[in-house]
Parts: C-alpha cells; structure tokens; sequence
C-alpha cells in the first residue's frame, strides 16, 4: 500500500496526470454518451461502449507507462497487447449488456462495474507481465486488493449514476467516475508492482502470495465481487422494500382515482389500477397476462402505445377508443398516455384510461336536441336539410325522383289565441302523430317550426304519389282536436316540389316547396299545389303588393267608397262602406285582391279599424235615419279588444250605436263559435247591429241564423244574379227570406242589376235591396250628397217604371 501512495504521490508527473486525466475523461465522457444514447440499438451501444473503453484503457496505460518506465515503451510485445486490448474490449461489453439489461438492478450493476474493472486491470498486469518477462512481476497484494476493490466501486457507481433519474446530472458524474476509473486501475496498477530497481533485488524472494498477476487479480476481484455484490444485495433489498411500499403507495393514489390507470411496456402490461379492473371485468393476474391493445376494440395508435415524454410541453389530444368491458361490452374511453419513469426506474408508457359513456350520451343527447324538435321530437330544419341533401345526392347519382311536401296549417293561430299556447302545443303533438300515421317507413317528417311542417317521400315513382299523400294528410285533420275540452278544427295547405325537376339543392327544393304552399294558401284554405316555373314571380309580385299597402295606409292613400241601400219603399237606409286603393302606379285594385291580402299579412287590424272610424265619423254626419255598414274580417272578429275598440269609435265619432251595421260572414262564425256567439252578443247588448253577410255561400247553415242574435241577413250577390232565370236559384232565396222573416230577421239583398230582379224580390217581401242598379260604390262626397237629398226613394220608382 505504502509503495502504492509513494508512485501515486512522489513519481509520477503532474503533467502525465493530467494528461491521463484529461484522456480518460474524454473516453469516459464517448462510453457514457454511447450508452446514454438510446436512439442506437442496443448491440451498436454495447459495441461502441466497448470501443470507447478500450480506446480510454490503452491511452491511459500507455501515457503512465511513458511517464514512469519510458524505456520499456520500446518493449512492449504487441501480441499481449492486442490480448489484452481484446480482453477490455469483451470485459466493457459485458459490463455494458449488464447495464442495459430491462432488468436493471444494484447488483447486476454493481457485477457490471467489477467486470469492467477486472478487464481494466488484466490488461495493465498482462502487459506489465509480458513486458518483464522472463522475470516474475513482484508486486503489492493489498495495493492490487485495494486497487480493485476502488476500480469496481467506481465504475460500478458510475454505471449506477448513469441509471439514476435526474435528468442532466447523472451523465456528468457517470463520466467523471468511469473517468477516474480508466485513470486509477492503470495508474494503481503500475503503482501495486514494485518498482524495477527494488524488484530486482527482491525478484530472489517475492511476495508469498504471488502466484502470478492473472491469479492476483482473480483472487482480488473474486473478494471485491463478493464484498460489492454483498453489499449491492442489501442495496437490493432495501430498494425493493422501498419501491414495494412506493408501489403500494401509488397503487392506493392509482385506485383513489377516477380514471382507469395502465402501466406498460410495449404491449406488456405490468400494472393496472382497480378502476380499470372494474371498467374490463379482469383482475390484475389476468391483466398482466393480456396484450394491452387486446383491451381495446381497434389497438390504441403508435403515438398513445409510446406515450408522450414526461415533461415534454407537446400537447396531443386524447385518443378516443372503445374499451372492451364485461360481456364484451363495448365502452367508449378516451386514452392519454405519457412516458414516465415507474417505481423501477425504468421507463414505462402510463395510459389514462376514461370511461366517457355519459359524456357521450350527453353529447349524442346535445346533437339530438340540435337536429330535433323539442315538442314533437320530429327532425327539425337543421336535421331536415342535413337529410335532404343526401337525398338530393342520391337522387342525383340513381335518377330518381323524390318529393318535398312543405305543410302550413290553416286556422293555427285560431287555436294558439284563443286555447292558449298549451293547448296549440297539444295540437301541433297531435297533428304531427296524425301525419305519421300517413307515412311509410321509409317517408320522412319534420317540423320546421311554428305550424310549418315538411314531408319528404324518396324515390316517388310519379308526383301523383306526392298529391295522393297530401290528399290523405288533409282529410286526417278533418276530425275535430279534443283540447282542454272543446274541440278545435284545423286544415292544412300543402305545397308540392319534385327533386330534381324543381330543384337540385336541399335549399331550393324546400324553397320551392314553400312557394308552391304559399300558392296553396292563395288558393283557399286545405289546397294542395304543385310548384310551377313562374310561381316565384308570382309571390315576389304578392310581395312587392304587400309592401304598397303597408306604405298605403301609413300615407293615408286608401280611400271609401259608399254603396247605398234602400229599403222596399226606395228610401234610403244605408251606406255600405267598401274600401278603395288607389295605386299610384297601378291603379284601383280591387279589395277582392288586397283584402285577403291584408288579412293574411295582419295589414287588415289597422285597415279594418281605419275604415270602420272613418266611415262612421262621415255617417254621423249624415242625416239620423241612415245608418253605415262596415266589414269586418275573421282577423278583425278574433281580437279581444274588437268590441272595445268599436265602442270607442263609437263614442269618438258621436255616431248613435244603432246606426253602425257589423257585417261578418258565415266562416268567421264557424271557426269558434262560442266566442263568435258572445261577440255578437256583446256587440248587440251595446245597441250595434250585427248582419250575416255573403248568405247562400259557403255552408249556410240555418243554425247560425237560428242561434246568433242577427239582426238581418244579406242573400249573396251569386244568387240573386240567377233569380230570374234559374227556379232552383230563386226558390232558394225565397225560402230565406219567408224563413228569416219568421225567426225576425231582416233580409237584404245584394248584388241586383236588373229591374226583373228588383221587382221579384221587392213583390217577396224583400227588406232592402241594394246592387249597382240602384246606386254604385261612391266617394263620400257623392255619398254625402245623396244622403242629404230628401227623396231618395224617387230612384227605385223610376226603375221600376221603366
Ligand atoms: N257585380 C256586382 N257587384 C256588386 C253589385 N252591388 C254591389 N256589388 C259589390 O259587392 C261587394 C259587396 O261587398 P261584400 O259582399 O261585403 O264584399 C266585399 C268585402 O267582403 C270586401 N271588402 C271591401 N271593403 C272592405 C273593408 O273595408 N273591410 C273588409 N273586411 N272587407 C272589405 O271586399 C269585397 C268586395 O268588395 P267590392 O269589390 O267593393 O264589391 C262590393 C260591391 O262593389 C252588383 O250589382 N253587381
């Protein structure tokens, strides 16, 4: 030993130790590197390891031999060299396979650091062996023991710091160790031979332990073995307690949570936390026996079997599996994985594993609600045009047809006001079930919304298919509505397109189907109408039309005509107030056109009450025998506020309430008769007349005569126009009046243009006659004029004179 510190401390150079140093770092810093650098394979790792030590072993030897001994440099025998070089070289590579090993513990590291050291110094007594040859080597047993026993301790910490977990220092300190390893085994090596001056006087008496080198170092690193591994044994144990109780630990945090937890290697499952237990029905055996992707339905992807590096700030999104549960159910998870270091130190991919079934029903329940329509649970627009652009397509690849119903309902609004909006969304649920009930499977509804409703029939072998359905679908809602106990009545106008001949896009099918609707609703209520080129033109017409009269009424441009009545002994009676507009451009419009026009716009509420305040501030300046006689349409006839609103005028223009006449006409009665009753009620209680207009249109029906407090009735003009020549025309006008004369009802009738007429009805017993014979629709001046003239009843003498 003593012989050892003296060559270490007083013989050796500053500047060979340096150099040594310096050289042996730098080996040292190429074998570390080789092993840290996982992106080789493993064999190209052990060999380069093995090239870098053998490199850094030789270099340093060589430089203390130079610096102590430099006249044996020119002994060297360069097939014990070579040996010896090969004899590191396998040495290095065994200790790296040590190290790289997947089982890695202090031990098998410990072993690898005796091996490399073993090589090392083999080497450096082989040469030093061959170099003094034929004498034997004297040495130092206890330097070479000692020697050994460091050159093992720090090469197996080496190794051991280079497997540790910090992420930067452990390759410097590995270095730096395996460093002083390739300097201190050649170093002490040299230094444990006594020095050759001394040797030869004791060559006659070596050492009693001293067999031979190789023996030496046998016995030297066998003890060192057994002293290292002894004590790496103990390290063993004491890591394995500590990483069973930091397993424990972890797997306790691990089935605290929520998420299914996988720790593996490859495709080796190694461990598995409880909740994925549960989420897979398998205990942790036969986990462990299962090839991760075989949990799965389709194996994870490359980038989640690898994980993503701990710490890296790489951002990937979760990917989205299906589980393979108990029973093989399939259960929908999203899977993040991580690469991170496990309890054993070494690497292993974490996988998250998270059932996400509710998540997924929520969202499936979100997409439902989007595409659907929350009352009727029927498809809505944006789930109507998704479906109908793949029709379109489809049409559009096989040729075939297919047609798009768009529905309105008739009265709807009706229902809404006057039910309440509960009872209108019982009506929409029941109307909609009825319309399936006329479907086939393969047919498709939806509800756009309010009453709007759209059918779609695929692969229509004619468009009589489209207008027999729609045929059926208005006659189902011919049956009345049971809602919070009274029935309720609605129709539906049904407009018809056909794909492609009436539209190639999802958009412009429904487009057209929605005019070809509109068309339906000109028409007439409960209509059906196929779409037709020119249509569109025909609605942006109605349109443009709509926008005059709202721009009209606000500029007061509207104007009254009056139409006179008079009685059976000609004097005159009343005014039938008929509105007329002007137009700038085009002129009189008819009412016929603009008046269902504004009822369906809503125009007719300010309309009607403009007409109705107007004509009886003119009628009340009219002598008091002459009464007004207004319309009022269905929409007119739902408001609430009707019999408020006409008391007003009343009392604002000053007309005596008896002299207003309240014309309605027999549909407006049907569509809610009790209210229609107690309207007209409420309207008589306040002294206005009310008379049935229109009479032998439509139903005329003799119970609305009989049930509503009338005060007289007007016989249409389509009839009267016949009575001369059709007996069956006349009949039926005769029986009204003998019949509304005994239920006490006056009888007025329109529309008479022939003396023959005249006579006829005034010799039945008609009340009041009134007809472009006796007098047209006159401006008020006109109007004004007559009604201020004394004898008015001359006119009808006069016709009937002649
Ligand atoms: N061919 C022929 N026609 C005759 C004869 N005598 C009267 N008429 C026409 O018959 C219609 C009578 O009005 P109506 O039945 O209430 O029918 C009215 C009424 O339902 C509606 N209307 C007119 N003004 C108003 C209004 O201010 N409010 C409401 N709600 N509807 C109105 O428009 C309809 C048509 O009004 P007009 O075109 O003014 O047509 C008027 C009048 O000009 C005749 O001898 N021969």
């Amino acid at each position: 030993m003593e012989r050892l510190f003296t060559f270490l401390l007083s013989e050796q150079h500053a500047v060979s130790h340096f150099t040594v140093t310096a050289l042996a770092f730098l080996c040292g810093t190429l074998a570390i590197q080789c092993l840290a650098a996982t992106r080789f394979k493993t064999n190209i790792q052990i060999v380069l390891f093995g090239i870098a030590i053998t490199t850094g072993n030789l270099v340093s030897f060589f430089d203390t031999l130079w610096s102590s001994y430099p006249y044996l440099l020119w002994h060297i025998p360069l097939v014990t060299t070579a040996i010896a070089a090969i004899v590191v070289f396998i040495a290095a590579c065994i200790s790296a396979y040590f190290y790289l090993c997947p089982r890695r513990t202090i031990k098998t590291v410990i072993l690898a650091g005796c091996v490399l050291a073993f090589g090392l110094s083999f080497s450096a007594f082989t040469i030093l062996v061959s170099i003094v040859k034929p004498f034997v080597l004297a040495y130092d047993l206890s330097a070479v023991l000692s020697i050994m026993v460091l050159g093992s301790t720090l090469c197996g910490f080496a190794f051991w710091e280079l497997g540790s977990l910090a992420a930067i220092r452990p390759r410097l300190f590995a270095s730096i160790l395996l460093a002083l390893t390739l300097t201190v085994l050649p170093l002490g090596s040299m230094g444990s031979v006594l020095p050759f001056g001394e040797w030869m006087t004791v060559i006659q008496t070596p050492d009693s332990a001293s067999f031979s080198p190789i023996g030496v170092i046998a016995l030297s690193e066998f003890i060192a073995i057994i002293f290292l591994v002894g004590i790496a044994s103990l390290l063993d144990i004491r890591v394995a307690v500590a990483q069973q109780k930091e397993g424990d630990r972890i797997r306790h945090l691990a089935d605290g949570t929520f998420e299914g937890l996988l720790i593996c290697r490859g495709s080796e499952i190694i461990d598995a936390n409880q909740r994925i237990q549960e989420m897979t029905g398998l205990d942790l055996t036969t986990l462990k026996h299962r090839a991760m992707p075989d949990l799965f339905v389709s194996p994870p992807s490359e980038r989640t079997l690898s994980g993503r590096e701990a710490g890296s700030s790489d951002i990937f999104a979760p990917e989205q599996l299906e589980l393979v549960g108990p029973g093989m159910r399939r259960i929908p998870v999203e899977v993040l994985s991580r690469d991170m270091p496990y309890v054993d130190g070494q690497s292993a991919a974490v996988l998250a594993v998270r059932d996400i079934t509710e998540r997924k029903a929520a969202e499936e329940h979100i997409r439902y609600l989007a595409l659907h329509d929350s009352l009727t649970s029927l498809p809505n627009r944006r789930g109507l045009e998704m479906v109908l652009a793949q029709i379109v397509e489809n049409s559009r690849q096989t040729g075939s047809e297919s047609a798009v119903l768009g529905l309105d309902l008739d009265g709807f609004k009706a229902v809404n006001d006057t039910l309440g909006h509960y009872a209108g969304d019982l009506l929409l649920k029941e109307v909609a079930a009825r319309f399936q009930k006329q479907l086939r499977d393969s047919d498709y509804l939806a509800r756009l919304g309010g009453d709007e409703f759209v059918i779609i029939l695929r692969n229509i072998s004619s468009k009589d298919d489209a207008v027999k359905l729609a045929k059926r679908l208005i006659s189902c809602l011919w049956q009345p509505f049971k809602l919070s106990g009274h029935d309720a009545y609605v129709g539906v106008s049904i407009g018809i397109a056909v794909s492609p001949r009436d539209g190639d896009t999802a958009q412009m099918l429904l487009k057209s189907s929605d005019i070809a609707m509109y068309q339906a609703k000109l028409h007439g209520k409960g209509q059906v109408c196929e779409f037709a080129a020119g249509m569109d033109a025909d609605l942006r017409e109605r349109h443009d039309l709509e926008l005059d009269l709202r721009r009209a009424l606000s500029r007061g441009e509207l104007k009254i005509h009056y139409q006179p009545l008079f009685d059976s002994s000609g004097k005159l009676t009343a005014f039938e107030a008929l509105a007329r507009w002007p137009h700038p451009e085009r002129g009189m419009i008819p009412p016929d056109r603009f008046i269902p026009l504004a009822e369906e716009t809503g125009l007719i509420v300010p309309l009607g009450e403009w007409v109705l305040r107007t004509a009886c501030k003119v009628a009340s300046t009219w002598r008091s025998d002459i009464s007004i006689a207004v319309n009022l349409s269905p929409t007119q006839f739902q408001r609430v506020d009707l019999v408020e609103t006409v008391s007003a005028v009343l009392k604002e223009t000053g007309l005596e309430p008896w002299r207003l006449e309240l014309e309605v006409t027999e549909s407006l009665l049907m569509e809610d008769t009790a209210k229609a009753l107690a309207l007209v009620t409420s309207l008589r209680e306040r002294g206005v007349r009310v008379a049935l207009d229109d009479f032998g249109t439509g139903y005329s029906s003799l119970a609305y005569l009989h049930n509503f407090p009338f005060d007289k009735v007007k016989v249409d003009r389509t009839f009267i126009n016949k009575i001369t020549n059709d007996p069956n025309a006349w009949t039926i006008v005769e029986s009204i009046i003998v019949m509304s004369h005994k239920l006490k009802l006056r009888v007025t009738a329109e529309g008479i243009e022939t003396g023959a007429q005249l006579s006829l009805l005034k010799g039945h017993g008609c009340d009041e006659m009134q007809g472009f014979l006796l007098g047209r629709p006159m401006p008020e001046t006109e109007a004004s004029l007559l009604a201020g003239e004394k004898q008015t009843g001359r006119k009808m003498h006069e016709i009937l004179r002649t």
